[in-house]
C-alpha cells in the first residue's frame, strides 16, 4: 500500500479466536503529512486501532506498517495523547512535558548534554499553546484545558512523525474545546506531522481532518472515507458553514446506519 500509515485487512480478537471480535478486514490508509479522524460507533474499536497502528498489540491477521516498517513493537515514532492528560503531579508542567524524552532515544541519549536546548524545545512549544510562562507549574495549578495543551506538548516534544489523538478533547467544556481544535490546527500546519485523531466529535473530525474515516460497529472496518477539502488555515466561523453542517450531517447519517446494522 502506499500510506505513512498502512493498515491492511486486519483482523483482531481479544481473548484469542474465540474471544471479542474487535476488528475484521480493516483496511485503511493514511498519507504522509495527512490528518485523518477515525468516528464510529460507540465499541466499534476505534481505540483498538489506535492500539495497532502504535503497536501496543498485534492483529491476528492482516499487516500493519508504519512509515514503510511492518509493525513489530512499540512505535518510536508515535506520540499519542489520550483524554485524560495524567501528568505526574510532583513535576513541573515543563519536566511533565520532557518526560518522554528521558525515554525515548535518541534524546535520551542526548538529553544531558544539549539539557538547554531540549528545555527551548519544551518552553517554544508551551508557547505555540498558549502556556508561556507555566512551565514553573505544577499540572494541579492548571486548568483542564491548560492541562491538555501540556499534554499535546508532552506528545509533540520528541518531535514525532506521527502523532495519535484518542478522545484528546472530550472531556473539556464546549468553549474550550474549540480553543484547542485551532491549538491543535495551528500545530499540526507549523510540524507538518501525520495525525490520527480518534473521535465521537463530528465537528471536531470535519473542523481538523483532510479526510474522516466512518467505522462499521463492531467487529470494525472502515465503511466510509470522507474527503474534507476546506482551505487551510480553517476559521473556527467555518463550523457554522452549511457545506461544513451536511458533512456532519452525512456522517451522522453513515453512523446512525452502522448503529442500526449492528
Ligand atoms: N483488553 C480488552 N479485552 C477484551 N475486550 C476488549 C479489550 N479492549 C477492548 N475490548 C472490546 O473490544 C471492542 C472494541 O473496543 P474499543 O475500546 O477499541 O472500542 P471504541 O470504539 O474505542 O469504544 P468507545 O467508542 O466506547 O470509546 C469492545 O467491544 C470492547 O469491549
Amino acid at each position: 500500500m502506499t500510506g505513512f500509515v498502512d493498515l491492511n485487512n486486519i483482523r483482531l480478537a481479544y481473548g484469542g479466536g474465540d474471544g471479542t471480535l474487535a476488528l475484521d478486514g480493516l483496511t485503511m490508509a493514511v498519507k504522509k503529512g495527512e490528518f485523518a479522524a477515525v468516528v464510529g460507533p460507540s465499541g466499534c474499536g476505534k481505540s483498538t486501532l489506535m492500539k495497532l497502528a502504535t503497536g501496543l498489540i498485534r492483529p491476528q491477521a492482516g499487516t500493519v506498517e508504519v512509515a514503510g516498517k511492518e509493525v513489530d513493537g512499540p512505535v518510536s515514532v508515535a506520540g499519542m495523547a489520550f483524554q485524560n492528560p495524567s501528568m505526574l503531579p510532583w513535576r513541573t508542567t515543563l519536566k511533565n512535558v520532557m518526560l518522554p524524552l528521558e525515554i525515548v532515544q535518541p534524546h535520551r541519549r542526548r538529553l544531558k548534554s544539549e539539557y538547554e536546548s531540549y528545555v527551548a524545545r519544551a518552553e517554544n512549544l508551551l508557547e505555540i499553546v498558549g502556556l508561556k510562562g507555566f512551565g514553573d507549574k505544577f499540572p494541579w495549578q492548571l486548568s483542564g484545558g491548560m492541562q491538555q495543551r501540556a499534554n499535546l506538548c508532552r506528545a509533540l516534544i520528541h518531535d514525532p512523525a506521527l502523532l495519535m489523538l484518542d478522545e484528546p478533547f472530550g472531556a473539556l467544556d464546549a468553549f474550550t474545546r474549540e480553543e484547542l481544535w485551532q491549538v491543535m490546527r495551528d500545530l499540526h500546519a507549523e510540524k507538518g506531522f501525520t495525525v490520527i485523531l480518534v473521535t465521537h466529535d463530528l465537528r471536531e473530525a470535519v473542523f481538523l481532518a483532510d479526510r474522516v474515516f466512518v467505522m462499521s460497529a463492531r467487529p470494525g472496518r472502515i465503511i466510509v472515507e470522507q474527503e474534507v477539502d476546506f482551505p487551510r488555515p480553517r476559521p473556527i466561523d467555518l463550523t457554522y458553514d452549511g457545506g461544513f453542517n451536511d458533512i456532519v450531517h452525512d456522517l451522522r447519517g453513515h453512523i446512525a446506519e452502522a448503529r442500526a446494522a449492528a
